[in-house]
């Protein structure tokens, strides 16, 4: 199983470089890290078992932050009616809302082991487009925290870290297009 040994942090290059796309069909070895991905969030996100093996509690994970630079990703986000439970290779935004929106208590990341404060910005809703785990193209259409969820591990396939979106001179101004609640 993955721990938090395995989960590459802030420094390494790894995690600003442009992730390499999988070839479809993805090979034994991809699935079986993808599923290790979204295993690593189940786990997680269970009090026992985090607490066991000193995991922090996630989300979402992408390749490159356990050392992998390609484009994979796994989120995992149990809400009231359904799981938002998604092992994607190649995702992509194809469409998305001219709303935008961000976290109140902004973001966080696993391989940052620091609080950056400050509103991140993303789009409120997006369609996306991927490879499923075994290599059917599927296309996801997001709003709330899967929404954001998915965008914060894109970005993690390009290079992108959450706080690169912050408003440098004001992190908590509010960022353009938000509904206002
Ligand atoms: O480091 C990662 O990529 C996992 C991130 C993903 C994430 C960060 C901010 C907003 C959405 C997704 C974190 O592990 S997820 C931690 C977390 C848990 C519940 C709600 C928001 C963030
Ligand atoms: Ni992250």
């Amino acid at each position: 199983m993955l721990t938090m040994d395995d989960i590459v942090r802030e420094g390494n290059p790894i995690l600003r470089a442009v992730a390499s796309e999988v070839m479809m069909p993805p090979t034994q070895e991809e699935k079986e890290t993808l599923k290790k991905m979204r295993e690593f969030l189940i786990n997680s996100q269970d009090d026992e078992i985090a607490e066991k093996y000193k995991l922090r509690a996630g989300i979402g994970l992408a390749a490159p932050q356990i050392g992998i630079s390609k484009r994979m990703i796994a989120v995992y986000i149990p809400e009231e009616d359904k799981i938002h439970d998604y092992t994607l290779f190649n995702p992509k935004v194809i469409s998305h809302s001219v709303e935008n929106t961000y976290l109140e208590g902004g973001e966080g990341c696993l391989s940052v082991d620091r609080e950056v404060p400050g509103y991140v910005p993303r789009h409120a809703r997006v369609k996306v487009k991927a490879y499923n785990i075994d290599g059917k193209e599927i296309t996801l259409k997001l709003k709330g925290l899967p929404a954001i969820a998915i965008q914060h591990e894109i970005d993690h396939l390009d290079g992108i870290m959450f706080y690169d979106h912050i408003n440098k001179a004001d992190p908590f101004a509010i960022p353009d297009h938000c509904a206002t609640n």
